[in-house]
């Protein structure tokens, strides 16, 4: 069974001259256009979630992740730079399609996103419980206490020391705004939660203890997962199986043990050495 299903995801930044996407990929060696120098970000990308699964996203930066990522979490709609078809279980149609108030909804229930940088997913004057009461109540909760208590059980399941939760959010580590993303992200119960590099900016000891939170609440909660990262460890702690971009392009995808073990593509091969 499949949960989000994505097909034929592109995104192009300039104004195309119409032949970008066959002049750039992989095989060019480059996503910028020679002809017009539009830049292809990511195209042709499909790949599908099963219920409960993670899926690792990996590339050097700059392969199109980001982007990927963005229209996986429904943060725009289909346009003249934009284009794909996003399918959740559950949901008719193609989700980029989408009107803003369906794609709104979504992203405050059945999606949720850990924003590359903490800055674009959290506001940093507002105090940490605040920064995830807001999701809440833009998902429609109205209590008060029912809220507090929803803030304060997150902060319990993502570790953040819940006597903080009145600071404001600019006071807390880098480590604890990541795991305040986290749990916002996580708030209204979600199907599939996107993560946008989510140890960008920490140091490796905290990285590690915030997989390894975020890798229970995973199983626990038995939600989807697409991790985006450039970092290889990241990807072969969380994903069941990961799919390898370069220049926009899939160029591998299967079980991660199998991409890590035995990797078709020459670039993985490369990402592969270039760690070991
Ligand atoms: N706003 C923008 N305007 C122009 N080009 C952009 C813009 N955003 C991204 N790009 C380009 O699109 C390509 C893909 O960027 P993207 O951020 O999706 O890659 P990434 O793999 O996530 O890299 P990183 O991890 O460094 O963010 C890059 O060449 C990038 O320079």
């Amino acid at each position: 069974m499949t949960l989000l299903d994505a097909s034929g995801l592109r995104r192009v930044y300039g104004d195309s001259c119409g032949d970008c996407v066959e002049l750039t990929g992989d095989d060019a060696g480059t996503n910028q256009c020679p002809e017009c120098g539009a830049v292809v970000a990511c195209a042709d990308v499909s790949l599908d979630v099963e219920p409960g699964k993670v899926l690792g996203v990996v590339g050097e930066s700059g392969s199109g992740k980001s982007s990927v990522a963005e229209l996986l979490a429904l943060e725009r709609a289909a346009d003249g730079q934009a284009s794909g078809d996003v399918r959740l279980d559950g949901h008719d149609g193609n989700l980029l399609d989408a009107d803003y108030e369906t794609r709104h909804r979504l992203r405050n229930g059945a999606v949720g996103l850990v924003h590359q940088h903490v800055r674009d997913g959290l506001n940093l004057s507002f105090t940490g419980g605040g920064n995830v009461a807001e999701k809440l109540l833009a998902a429609g909760w109205r209590n008060y206490g029912d809220v507090r208590d929803r803030v304060r059980d997150l902060f319990e399941e993502t570790e953040v020391p819940v006597e903080r939760m009145d600071d404001p959010t600019e006071t807390y580590s880098g480590g604890m705004q990541r795991r305040v993303q986290i749990a916002r992200a996580l708030a209204t119960d979600p199907d599939v939660v996107i993560l946008d590099e989510p140890t960008t900016g920490l140091d490796v000891s905290v990285q590690a203890r915030v997989l390894d939170m975020f890798r229970r609440i995973q199983r626990e909660q038995d939600v989807a997962a697409v991790v985006v990262s450039h970092d290889l460890g990241v990807v072969r702690l969380l994903a069941d199986r990961t799919l390898v971009m370069r220049h926009g392009r899939v160029v591998e995808t299967g079980l991660t043990d199998r991409v890590m073990e035995d990797p078709h593509h020459e670039y993985t091969q490369t990402l592969i050495n270039s760690v070991i």
